[in-house]
């Protein structure tokens, strides 16, 4: 619990190894409490199998996972005070909205008058009340991951790890939804792992960078620096990659 009443807590990585085969990794890093940090990298350097180490779907084969100062290497995801939003498959596809979101508070969904007042609450909240009868089949994409976002709501933990939930979003709703991320950070303080290939997103809602390559952390610092043109070489050359188009039309002359 940080100073000013909010959940928090530190995430921590220390000296964990962990292998798929072939692909090894050696993750070594601090996340602050509190703080939104973007996940970086090119594809296939283990942003995704970071994120499953901290939520606790892959187990270290070495080294220790902390949160908030506990070691949790060894206990499974619903121990773990965490929250997870991925690109898709969130939702149950046969329970309603109301039901989905009813999961991160009761996952036999046996709610209390408080629990629903939690649900219609963060309904409100991410812009879903009225449609809370409503399959997923029912919603567009973005409201889907509106209703993700409401169970985090009512899940209350003070870890959410986001691994690229806006990425087949178009860029204006992607906006919309990382606005609405940065409120409820706002709101609840919690420590944020993003992982995003879009340099923009992680520009417009991220403290840190984490940058990631062949499966270890090849930078780390504000974001300031990442995208003042000053963070690491590493770094800047995998946007140069990324947005390489853009700047070439930029160059043109007129
Ligand atoms: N369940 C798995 N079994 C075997 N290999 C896996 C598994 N999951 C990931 N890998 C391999 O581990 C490496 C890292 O994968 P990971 O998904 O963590 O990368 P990523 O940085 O998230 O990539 P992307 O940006 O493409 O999502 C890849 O080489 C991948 O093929």
């Amino acid at each position: 619990m940080s100073a000013n009443g909010h959940k928090s807590a530190a995430v921590q990585l220390d000296d964990v190894a962990f292998s798929y085969g072939e692909a090894t990794f050696r993750f070594d890093a601090a996340f602050p409490a509190g703080a939104i940090t973007a996940v970086m990298g090119p594809s296939g350097s283990g942003k995704s199998t970071l994120l499953n180490l901290v939520a606790g779907f892959e187990a270290p084969q070495s080294g220790r996972v902390l949160i908030d100062g506990v070691d949790v290497s060894k206990a499974p995801p619903a121990a773990r005070p965490v929250s997870m939003v991925f690109q898709e498959n969130n939702l149950f596809s046969h329970l309603s909205v109301e039901r989905n979101v009813g999961l991160g508070r009761s996952p036999s969904l046996k709610l209390t008058a408080d629990d629903r007042a939690a649900i219609s609450a963060a309904l409100e909240r991410t812009g879903l009340a009225g449609k809370q009868k409503r399959l997923p089949r029912e919603l567009s994409g973005g409201e889907r991951q509106r209703v993700a976002l409401a169970r985090v709501l009512v899940r209350d933990r003070p870890v959410l790890l986001l691994d690229e939930p806006f990425a087949s979003l178009g860029p204006a709703l992607r906006a919309d939804m990382l606005d609405l991320v940065a409120d409820l950070h706002g709101e609840k303080g919690m420590t944020v792992l993003f992982v995003t290939h879009q340099p923009q997103d992680a520009e417009r809602i991220a403290d840190h960078v984490v940058f990631l390559e062949d499966g270890a952390i090849a930078a780390t610092g504000p974001a300031r620096d990442f995208f003042a043109g000053t963070g690491p070489e590493a770094f800047q050359r995998y946007i140069g990659t990324q947005d390489g188009r853009s700047r070439d039309v930029a160059r043109k002359p007129t």
